[in-house]
């Protein structure tokens, strides 16, 4: 190992990933977007942090995921990479940095892997961004896809429901992730389909399949971590479990900082100079 590193935790890397799914160990996998959050999920053994679009929902609260900025993922991926000493680190390529252009998104991707370091991109979409992700991979850049639930597109879909129910598009969807291994993405995450599609899928590619809303048979689970903690208020899909209830938890130890602030009963003698 290199004498720069100070650590020596064995870090997670895409084929790790590979191995698990041929091992049958499920992939556990969570958003981070900052240095704090990131440390406490790697300690608590997550495998993978995703350096998700969500963040412009979930960190600058906005409707959609398509106004974030390449620069604002770029500085949300560094605050996390800074975090981590074990979990592979992946950023989502946003809205309009890949689409069409297969340069601009080796560009985007470039800058990703240089301003951050992280350690793979992922992007939506299946046979319509063949392009860039043959031009990513050919710089040696790990990319992760993304099929099914595309929040990006969701002006052209309008709803979040539950996507590729009817054959034809089922069968669309199985042959773009047939295409996505066949390319060389190291993984890809499945978003709210049919359980049974999800386990076809599964089944049908090398690579390991994270699922959101895509059941069991899927090689890993994502979520976004502020749903999975309880701290995004009314978001209740049927995929989400909360494993906290931290909005009521922040919530309550804010109440009685401002009471004791109120009360003159903070800070006390002990806590002053
Ligand atoms: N906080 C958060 N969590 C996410 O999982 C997430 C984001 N933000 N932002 C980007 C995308 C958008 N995602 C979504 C958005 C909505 C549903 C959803 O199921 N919405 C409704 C049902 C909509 C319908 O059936 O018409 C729900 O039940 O809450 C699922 C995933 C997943 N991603
Ligand atoms: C929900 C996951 C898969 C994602 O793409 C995000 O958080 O942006
Ligand atoms: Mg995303």
């Amino acid at each position: 190992m290199s004498v720069h590193k100070v650590a020596d935790v064995k870090r997670v890397t895409t084929h790790t990933l590979q191995a698990m799914k041929r091992a049958g160990e499920k992939i556990a996998m969570l958003t981070a977007y900052d240095f704090s959050m990131a440390r406490i999920l790697d300690a608590g053994g997550a495998d993978v942090l995703l350096v998700g679009d969500s963040a412009s929902n979930v960190m600058a609260g906005h409707e959609t995921t398509l106004p974030i900025t390449l620069d604002q993922m770029i500085y949300h991926a560094a605050s996390v990479v800074r975090g981590v000493q074990r979990a592979l680190v992946i950023v989502d390529l946003p809205f309009g940095t890949y689409q069409g252009d297969s340069k601009m998104a080796l560009k985007s991707s470039i800058r990703i892997m240089k301003e951050s370091g992280a350690h793979a991109v992922k992007l939506e979409g299946g046979q319509e961004v063949e392009d860039s992700i043959r031009r990513i991979l050919s710089a040696g850049i790990p990319v992760m896809g993304h099929l099914g639930l595309t929040p990006q597109s969701i002006y052209k879909f309008g709803t979040y429901t539950v996507r590729a129910k009817q054959e034809a598009e089922a069968r669309r969807l199985l042959k773009d992730a047939k295409m996505l291994d066949e390319l060389g993405c190291f993984g890809m995450v499945l978003e709210k389909i049919p359980a049974e599609l999800a386990q076809k899928v599964s089944e049908s590619v090398d690579v390991p399949t994270i699922g959101i809303g895509g059941g069991m048979h899927c090689d890993g689970q994502v979520l976004v971590t502020q749903d999975m903690l309880g701290i995004t208020k009314d978001f209740h899909p049927r995929f989400l479990r909360r494993y906290a209830e931290l909005f009521d938890v922040i919530r309550e130890a804010t109440q009685a900082y401002v009471s004791d602030v109120k009360a003159q009963a903070f800070p006390n003698d002990k806590e002053q100079y």
